[in-house]
Formats: structure tokens, sequence, C-alpha cells
């Protein structure tokens, strides 16, 4: 297999070689088999409903016919039953035809539905399975492209054009074939027609491939622009870039205008050269048709049977065009999808975890070696203990690679070389669930979710009762602000009145943290300064949480490296300086001169 095309790797090229668009296609082939397989019967029964529904629609001008040339001349005799015989008939036929191809039409959306149902499931379940790394370069705007315009064409065309495309298809081969066995010297007219209309097709589909990929192209940009600027919307207002960016996306709305006029023009084309060339063959085959009724070849209502045929003929033909459009886009919606589903996560599950009852909180990294997949080594090899119990403090200057040990630590990456060890065990080897048991790693961010504030607090461990969450966030100091929040506990983290402000935010992912109970707890420290009690309340929070675990801070302020028992100073991703805070502040190194510094700026 083509590896340059694995995965999500080929998804922004436009220049795939023949054989790794091979790849992609039958990866996405693949993926459509996989999808429709456990629905087979149900397809196979969808199947014979839309052939029986069409034999029957089919069936009509032939029994018009049938009326004409037998009904008409008997009831001139005085019979009216074949031509009553053949009018019922045509009821008949037309009463079932129609109510099978409604259940057609229901069967076939019910396979759609599950089809995408099991879809979107895989793809929501994937992207959130992958590992750090892949989100770190797969924009959410992409993903969220993937989740949103991709699985809409892959709706539209199981919707609708797979449905038009079944019947519409049966609908002109059956309409062909009934127009043979009415009377085969028509089938040559339509012969005819055949050829101008071949080119118009050739024409249609070469030009509307270029074109829909390019409005396909122009949406998808939209999108991602947007997105952007939305997930950025701090920055976007913090550096006024209102202006730039809506001249960019109103550039963006104007290339997708321009290639959907494009289109448009297209069809304002096709349309009427469909329209005519249907039009030429009915006044070709009535010319024909005539000339052989005029010698006796052909009976009348044969002739009106052969005008409305060669009439229907065409028909789904418009349909037929405009499904190529929709399978265009739902190929490469679905080949891109099936990109994000072959991507594996390069922070996998054991096949096989060791069993970690109760950690003691003991780390090591034994031999570690990190460089993240961009390239370039970040963490040069290093040995480092931490005895359970401890609380170290990580600093060193931006860039150092503090956030690269603690994302190691709680592995949301795997070290290139070497082993991270939690009471010996490294962590490839323990179960996702007692990792994120054993170590927890609260951020900068202290990212809030939607719904309560208990929700929030509750995450680490959704089976905590309300008296374990209230106890939790009195034992880090949150329990006063929360009491004052509208609704308290309940108050909603998005609603108005339930906005908290940053230093409170982080009180909250304390108190997570604390109700998580970790063995071994990282915590990177937000740069932002906070006013001096709601650093306080933190510090004495901090206290609270770091008491009787082995924890990792990533240190920017003085007053938190003074409750460590330990400072790890980094540079370049190297381990410069390691001991106590008074052995380091007494001694000439690197983290006496910064914390000189500190202090002059406390002056
Ligand atoms: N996802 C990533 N992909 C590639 N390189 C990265 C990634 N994240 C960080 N780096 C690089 O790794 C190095 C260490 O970064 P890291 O975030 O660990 O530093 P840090 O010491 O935590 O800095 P800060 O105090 O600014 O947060 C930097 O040179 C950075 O450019």
């Amino acid at each position: 297999m083509s590896t340059a095309v694995a995965g999500v790797s080929g998804e922004e090229r436009d220049d795939l070689s023949r054989a790794e668009s091979r790849t992609v296609r039958k990866r996405s082939q693949r993926l459509l088999l996989e999808l429709l397989r456990p629905r087979r019967r149900q397809i196979a029964l969808t199947l014979v409903v839309v052939i029986i529904a069409t034999g029957l629609q089919v069936a009509g001008p032939a029994l018009i016919a049938l009326g004409v040339d037998r009904g008409v001349p008997a009831l001139a005799d005085g019979d009216w039953l074949p031509l009553a015989l053949a009018g019922a008939g045509f009821l008949l036929t037309s009463l079932a035809g129609a109510a099978l191809i409604g259940w057609f039409r229901v069967l076939q959306a019910r396979i759609a539905q599950a089809v995408l149902f099991d879809l979107r499931q895989r793809v929501f379940s994937q992207t959130q399975r992958l590992s750090m790394d892949f989100h770190e370069s797969y924009t959410s705007g992409r993903i969220i492209a993937r989740q949103t315009s991709d699985l809409d064409s892959i709706r539209e065309l199981l919707d609708e054009g797979i449905g038009n495309l079944v019947s519409g298809a049966f609908y002109t081969l059956f309409t062909a074939i009934a127009l043979i066995l009415v009377d085969a010297p028509s089938g040559l007219v339509l012969a005819c027609a055949l050829i101008p209309l071949w080119f118009l097709v050739r024409w249609f589909q070469t030009r509307s491939q270029r074109l829909f990929r390019q409005t396909r192209v122009a949406s998808a940009r939209l999108i991602v622009q947007f997105v952007e600027t939305m997930t950025g919307i701090r920055a976007v207002k913090a550096f006024r870039k209102e202006d730039r960016n809506r001249e960019k996306f109103g550039g963006l709305v104007e290339d997708y205008r321009g290639a959907n006029a494009k289109v448009f023009r297209l069809f304002g084309t096709f349309d009427p050269g469909l329209v005519l060339i249907g039009n030429l063959t009915v006044a070709g085959a009535l010319l024909v048709g005539g000339l052989r009724v005029a010698a006796g070849q052909l009976a009348i209502g044969a002739l009106l049977a052969v005008l409305l045929y060669i009439r229907r003929f065409f028909d789904p033909l418009e349909e037929l065009a405009m499904f190529y459009n929709g399978y265009q886009s739902a190929s490469a919606a679905l080949e891109k999808i099936s990109g994000v589903l072959e991507e594996r996560p390069t922070v996998a599950d054991p096949a096989r975890p060791v069993d970690l009852r109760r950690a003691r909180g003991a780390v090591r990294f034994e031999g570690v070696e990190f460089g993240y997949r961009s390239g370039g080594v970040i963490l040069p090899r290093f040995d480092l203990e931490l005895p359970a119990g401890q609380t170290v403090a990580l600093v060193g200057s931006t860039g150092a690679g503090k956030s690269t040990l603690a994302k190691l630590l709680s592995r949301f990456y795997d070290p290139t070389a070497g082993a991270v060890r939690l009471d010996g065990i490294d962590l490839r080897e323990l179960h996702p669930k007692d990792l994120r048991r054993a170590i927890v790693m609260v951020t900068q961010e202290a990212y809030l979710f939607s719904g309560t504030v208990a929700d929030n607090i509750a995450l680490g461990r959704p089976d905590a009762t309300r008296e374990d969450i209230v106890r939790a966030a009195k034992a880090v100091g949150a329990h006063a602000f929360i009491e004052d929040l509208p609704h308290g506990y309940d108050t909603d983290v998005n609603k108005r009145g339930g906005r908290v402000s940053a230093g409170q935010r982080q009180l909250l992912s304390f108190a997570r943290a604390f109700l998580a109970d970790p063995t071994v707890l990282i915590l990177d420290e937000a740069t932002a300064s906070l006013d001096i009690p709601s650093e306080r309340a933190v510090q004495e929070a901090l206290q609270t949480l770091l008491a009787d675990r082995t924890a990792v801070i990533i240190a920017h302020r003085l007053s938190t490296v003074a409750i460590a028992d330990r400072v790890l100073v980094m540079d370049k991703g190297r381990i410069v300086e390691d001991g106590t805070p008074e052995e380091l502040i007494g001694g000439t190194g690197r983290f006496a001169s910064l914390h000189q510094a500190w202090r002059d700026s406390l002056v």
C-alpha cells in the first residue's frame, strides 16, 4: 500500500498519482462496503421493490396502445370489454407502481439513515480516540468539516441521489426495452439519438467534474476560515483583525459564488440541450412512425406508445446527471472520512493491560528521549526519579520543554525511546482507565464544559455524590464563591451569571482534581497574574491539593516554588539543576539568578 496517502496525509494534496488515487478510492469503497454489508437483506428487498415498481410504471404506454389498437375497434363493434380491461389495467399498474415507489423511498431512506448514523458515530469516536499529536496537526476546522459538510454531502447522495440513480437507471433501461418490444424500428430512432446524447453527457461530465470540485474546495475554505476566526475570536478582537478577516471571508464567499455561478451556467446549457435532443427524437420518431402507419406497417396506438416511451426515456436523464455531481462530492467526502478513520492512535491502548490496584505514585523516567512528529529531538535522553509523595516544581525559560515532560508523564505522548514508569509499570501497559485514575493533568486553560458547576467538578468521578462534590469544593476553598452564584452548584457555567473569573476557574479545576483524587497530579500553573486574595486562595488550595500525592507543577509563581520539596530547572530540554528550593536559592546556579529576578520584580 502506498503510505504517502495513508490516513489523512493525502487529504490536502491535489497531485495524487494514479496509484495513490486508486489506493484512496479503494479505501473509501471498502468503508462503503463495510457500512452496507450488515444491511444487505434490506438492500436486496429495496432492489426487488424498485424493479417491480418500475416495471409497472413502464407498462402504462403499452396498455394505452392496447386500448387504442384493440379496445377502440372492439368498442366500435359493440364489445366494450377489451377497452375496459386496458383502462383498468392502466389504472391498476399506475396505482400499484406509485404505491411501490412510495415503499421504495421509505426503505431506501431507512438504509440511508442507518448508514449515516453508523458513519457519524464512527467519525466521532475515532476523532475522540486519536492521540494529541493528531489533534495538534489536524485543525478543528477540518474535523468540523468532516462531521458537518462531508457527512451532509454523503447524506444528500444517500437520501436522494442513490434512489434516483437506481430508479432512473431501471426506468430508462425498461423504457428502452419496452420501446423495442412495441416497435423495434423505432428503437433505431432512439439509437440515433444516443450519439448526440453521448457527446452532450461527456461534455457535461468533464466540465462539471472541474466546476464541482471548485465549488467543494471553495465551500470547504469558507468553513475552515469561519471556524478558525471563531475559535480565535479573542485574538481577532485583541488585534483588531475584524476588517481583514471580513475582507478575507468576503473574498472566499465571492469565490464560492463565482464557482456556483459557473455550475448554473453549465446547467443552463445542459438542460436545454437535453430537452432539444429529446424533442428532436420525438419529432424523428413521429415522422418515421407516421410514414409507417400510413404504409400500414404500424398501428396508431403503437405509435402513441412509441412517442410516450421516447418522451419518458429522457425524463430521468437530468437527474442522472445531477447524481454525478452528488456522487463526486460524496465520494470526495468519503475519501477524506475514510482517511480519518484509517488513522491509528499513536498512543495505543495496551492489548493486555497490567493490573494496577492502588498506585503508590513512584515515577521513573528511564532512558527517555522525545521529539514531536514534526521532527527534532526536544528532550534528549534523560533519567529522572520522583519518589512517591514528592512535590516537584518544574521551572525554566519558555520553550524549555516543561509541558512536554508533563505530557509524557500523563501519556498524551509516548517517548520516542525509553519508558515512563509508574510504580515500575510502563505507562504503555496500563489500562487507560487505570492511567487516568492514577495520573491527572490540570492544564492552564482549566476548561469548563457546558453543564452545571457540579457536573464540571464531578468530571473525573462521575459517580460522586453532591456531598463529595461540596467536600472537594470546600477543601480547595471554592465553596464560598460557588454558593454566591445564582443557582449555587446548579449554575450553568455557560449561562449569564454562571461566568466565572480565571482564578475561580482554576479553583474549580482544583476541586475537579481533588475529587478525582489521583496518585500523581500534574499541574500546569496559569501564568495569568491573579489578584492578591485570589493568589492566596489558590495557594492554600494548592497545599490541600498536593498533600499525600506525587505532584509535578510547572511553576510560574515564586510562592508555588516555595512549597515544593524539590525544584527541577530545565533548559533546552535538559534538566540542568535539581535540588530543594533552599539549596538552589543558596547556590550560584541558574535558579538562584532566576529567583533573584523574581524577588526584584516583587519589590
Ligand atoms: N505539538 C508540538 N509539535 C512540535 N513541537 C512542539 C509541540 N509542542 C511543543 N513543541 C516544541 O517543543 C519545545 C518545548 O515546548 P514546551 O511546550 O514543552 O515548552 P515549555 O517549557 O512548556 O514552555 P512554556 O513555558 O512556554 O509553556 C518547544 O521548542 C516547542 O516549539
